[in-house]
């Protein structure tokens, strides 16, 4: 951006403390993260944002927000003074997305969302100008943040648009107003906070409440808690999904190791993913009725879908230390995502002699369904298949209770939290070359550090 600081303090019905009126041209939350002209917005966590105003002017910033009454406020530097300076963030970036004016799209959903968002932008930045959510900054900081780091020339805006309460999403969509809004689809993330997918459901289209007059819902058909909902809505809608009354449809999918290839109803064109799953590929339907919407062909479309960049940590492939395929899924975890990615992690091919090994953590925020949810998983652990198991956290022993009988014991590995070290020393000394190996746990579970001894 570039705004002169006397702008941004009409923008927030108010004034410059202070003689001087830079222009800005960027904003950060973080004192040690200052980029050219910056202003620096203090915010709240675990520590006060206020608290690092010195080190954000040492480290260059020319301007700061600054909460009324708070103290140290700093002399003999420009300061605009607000009642709240998350929501003063918030209508900045309200003032500077009605200045650029892009069309929005934005995207939300219990699992898929940054993927779909990546898939999305990828596509788009074929024809247009094209500024997205950078890695998962998809809440209440993290979706102005990205709209302040858009570009005048922005001409679309992919915003991926998080929730783990009801009413954030509405708060979101009066915020960005968008044109587009996608819903990946619908599964457990979060219910501790909800009670029911039904709820989740609720909370998801939210995202519509302020989708524009002449905007579009395109929404995963296969899914009825989102088709009963989307029918009330005035706005038109389209469908993806895998059956013959979508809008668009996959068929003839298949699933290889490091790519998926599947066409659609809509033409002959073949297309092919960077991901494997059945479920990227319903990410990737979402992102070709996107590139539809604005006009794009499937070939165009097809050839940015071939060559998009996944974020990293969804079901990204590692080489581990002794040699080992691994796949790293340890951003987050979900009961439905975890099925999903098992379901994939069974049909990759694995060399002469190596085995499937599955290492999964508990999936967090599931409530009082969490030992249910997590034995669930037993529905997709077949000895079989994958023929090593390592489960760790407390609300894994639901699982290790439930396969207990269809694994044997050597087969079979339980580590309470405390156990990581114990984990990672038995992984190291069970793990050969030719064995694949699949990472998958809650953020809150680290399985990080299960990952970086690995590799
Ligand atoms: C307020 C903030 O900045 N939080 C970030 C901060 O957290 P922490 O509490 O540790 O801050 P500190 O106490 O260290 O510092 C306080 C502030 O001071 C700044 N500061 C600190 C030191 C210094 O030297 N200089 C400084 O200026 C500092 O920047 C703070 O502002 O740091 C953490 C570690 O980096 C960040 O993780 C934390 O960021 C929070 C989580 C955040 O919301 N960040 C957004 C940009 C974002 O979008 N993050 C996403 C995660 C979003 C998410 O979880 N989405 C959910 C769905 C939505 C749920 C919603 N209700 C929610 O709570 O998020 C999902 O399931 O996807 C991300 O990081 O991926
Ligand atoms: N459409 C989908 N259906 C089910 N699971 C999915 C789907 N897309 C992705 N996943 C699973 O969810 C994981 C996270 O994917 P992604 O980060 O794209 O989702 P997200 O909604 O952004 O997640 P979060 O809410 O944690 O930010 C993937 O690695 C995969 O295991
Ligand atoms: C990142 C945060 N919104 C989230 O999804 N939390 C999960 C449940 C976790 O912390 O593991």
């Amino acid at each position: 951006m570039k705004m002169q600081l006397a702008e941004i303090a009409k923008a927030l019905n108010t004034t410059i403390e202070g003689q001087d009126n830079p222009v800005i041209c960027s904003v950060t939350f973080d004192s040690r993260k200052i980029d050219e002209n910056a202003l620096f917005v203090p915010l709240k966590g675990e520590r006060d944002g206020h608290d690092f105003i010195n080190s954000a002017i040492e480290n260059g910033a020319v301007a700061a927000l600054w909460e009324k009454g708070h103290d140290n406020k700093p002399e003999n530097f420009p300061v605009v003074e607000v009642e709240d300076t998350l929501l003063a963030m918030q209508a900045l970036a309200k003032y500077y997305l009605n200045k650029v004016n892009p069309t929005v799209v934005g995207i939300t959903g219990s699992n898929g969302k940054t993927t779909t968002k990546d898939m999305c932008a990828a596509v788009l930045a074929k024809r247009f100008n094209v500024h997205k959510t950078q890695a998962n900054f998809n809440n209440e900081i993290g979706v102005p943040m990205t709209i302040l780091e858009m570009k005048p020339t922005t001409e679309i805006l992919v915003l991926e648009m998080g929730m783990d309460r009801a009413g954030q999403l509405h708060h979101l969509s009066e915020l960005v107003r968008p044109d587009v809004c996608v819903i990946t689809m619908i599964g457990e993330a979060h219910i501790e906070f909800f009670g029911t997918r039904d709820k989740i459901a609720d909370a998801k289209m939210e995202i519509t409440d302020f989708l524009k007059e002449d905007g579009v819902l395109i929404y995963n058909g296969d899914e009825p808690l989102l088709t009963e909902r989307a029918a009330k809505l005035a706005q038109s809608k389209t469908t993806f999904g895998f059956k013959s009354d979508d809008t668009i449809y996959a068929t003839e999918f298949r699933s290889y190791m490091h790519h998926a290839s599947f066409v659609t109803n809509s033409s002959d064109q073949k297309f092919s993913i960077p991901m494997i799953g059945k479920h990227n590929v319903s990410n990737a339907l979402a992102a070709i009725s996107v590139g539809h919407h604005f006009g794009e062909t499937d070939d165009e479309i097809a050839s940015s879908l071939s060559e998009f960049v996944p974020t990293a940590n969804r079901m990204q492939w590692r080489k581990g230390d002794v040699g080992e395929d691994i796949m790293d899924d340890i951003y987050n975890s979900n009961p439905t995502a975890a099925k999903a990615v098992l379901t994939s992690f069974g049909q990759v091919e694995v060399k002469e002699g190596g085995r499937r090994i599955a290492v999964l953590g508990d999936m967090l925020e599931l409530g009082e369904a969490s030992p249910k949810l997590h034995a669930s998983l037993a529905s997709k652990l077949d000895p079989l298949v994958i023929n090593e198991v390592y489960l760790y956290g407390p609300e894994m022993k639901n699982l290790k209770e439930a396969i207990q009988d269809k694994y044997d014991a050597k087969n079979l590995h339980y580590y309470e939290q405390d156990q990581m070290p114990r984990m990672i020393s038995d992984l190291l000394s069970d793990i050969h070359e030719n064995d694949i190996v699949m990472l998958k746990a809650s953020h809150g579970m680290h399985l990080d550090k299960v990952l970086d001894r690995l590799l």
